[in-house]
């Protein structure tokens, strides 16, 4: 937050897909809830996934990337302190950079969804609380995420928002806002850095950038843009190839094998194994 205003954090569903947004200039990325829900288990984004769902695609970006990468941990994965303590020390030793937790009951749904159920103010400082309590590095940022706006309105979602400042949330999360004076609200009453969850096809207008900067937004989150372009890329190669009995229509969509292998840095591996064996995959030397 400190190098870039707004800082642009985008989604990143699997490491590859890390790499890419680090090789296009991104400084943080992003693991979206919704994301492992749907991409990696095929299920909806309704509170069923599990910490250690979370954890091995967390584990895989980091190990792959070294940005600094945001983790949504729904409700905490488990309803009591503990449970959140477990989840924030699991994700600070696979070198996760922050998290943020929501205001939802833990059969959640997505932010953009109607019919959205709230726990009171009081649980969700508590679980803010367990996650401050249970943070070993300072620079572990846990944010606090809310959900009140669309069945609480705004004045209780900014007494939501400054009661979780005062529980030790590092910034605001504002969930399914509508308007950029929203935003300012958010930062005026509490003082921390607000995200602004810029998702595709939701409740919030698609605001660039530029516009958010207007309103004091600190940073700006595309949890599932590229993953929501690869699956239509996707959804039109089946379709192609099954049609056609040939790929040839979609070769023009498609990353090239060397683009692939820049991506993941292919070259120098082999390279590496060149030096290091002096046998070849026969046993026989070089
Ligand atoms: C940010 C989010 O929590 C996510 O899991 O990525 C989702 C995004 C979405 O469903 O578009 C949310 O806003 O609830
Ligand atoms: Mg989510």
């Amino acid at each position: 937050m400190q190098n870039e205003k707004p800082l642009q954090i985008v989604g990143a569903i699997h490491a590859n897909h890390a790499l890419l947004a680090e090789q296009a200039g991104f400084k943080a990325i992003y693991l979206s809830g919704g994301g492992v829900a749907a991409g990696s288990l095929g299920i909806p984004d309704l509170g069923i996934t599990s910490l250690q769902d979370v954890l091995i695609d967390a584990e895989r970006i980091t190990n792959a990337c070294s940005l600094p990468l945001l983790v949504d941990i729904d409700t905490g994965f488990g309803p009591s302190a503990f449970n959140i303590e477990r989840t924030i020390r699991a994700l600070l030793k696979v070198g996760v950079a922050a998290v943020h937790i929501e205001d939802q009951v833990g059969a959640k749904r997505c932010g953009h969804r109607p019919g959205k159920e709230l726990v009171s103010a009081a649980e969700m400082c508590d679980r803010v609380k367990a996650a401050v309590d249970a943070r070993t590095d300072e620079n572990f940022l846990i944010g606090a995420r809310t959900d009140a706006l669309a069945s609480e309105g705004l004045e209780k979602a900014l007494e939501r928002a400054v009661a979780y400042k005062a529980a030790g949330a590092d910034f605001i999360f504002a969930e399914a806002v509508h308007t950029l004076e929203e935003y300012r609200r958010f930062r005026a009453a509490t003082g921390l850095p607000i995200l602004a969850n810029i998702t595709e096809f939701g409740q919030t207008p698609l605001f660039t950038v530029a516009q958010l900067a207007t309103a004091a937004v600190d940073m700006v989150l595309y949890p599932l843009s590229a993953f929501r372009a690869a699956n239509k890329a996707a959804e039109n190669v089946y379709n192609s190839i099954r049609r056609d009995g040939t790929q040839a229509a979609e070769i023009h969509a498609m990353q090239t094998r060397e683009e692939l292998y820049k991506s993941i840095n292919y070259y120098a591996y082999e390279n590496k194994l060149d030096q290091l064996f002096n046998t070849d995959q026969d046993g026989k030397s070089k």
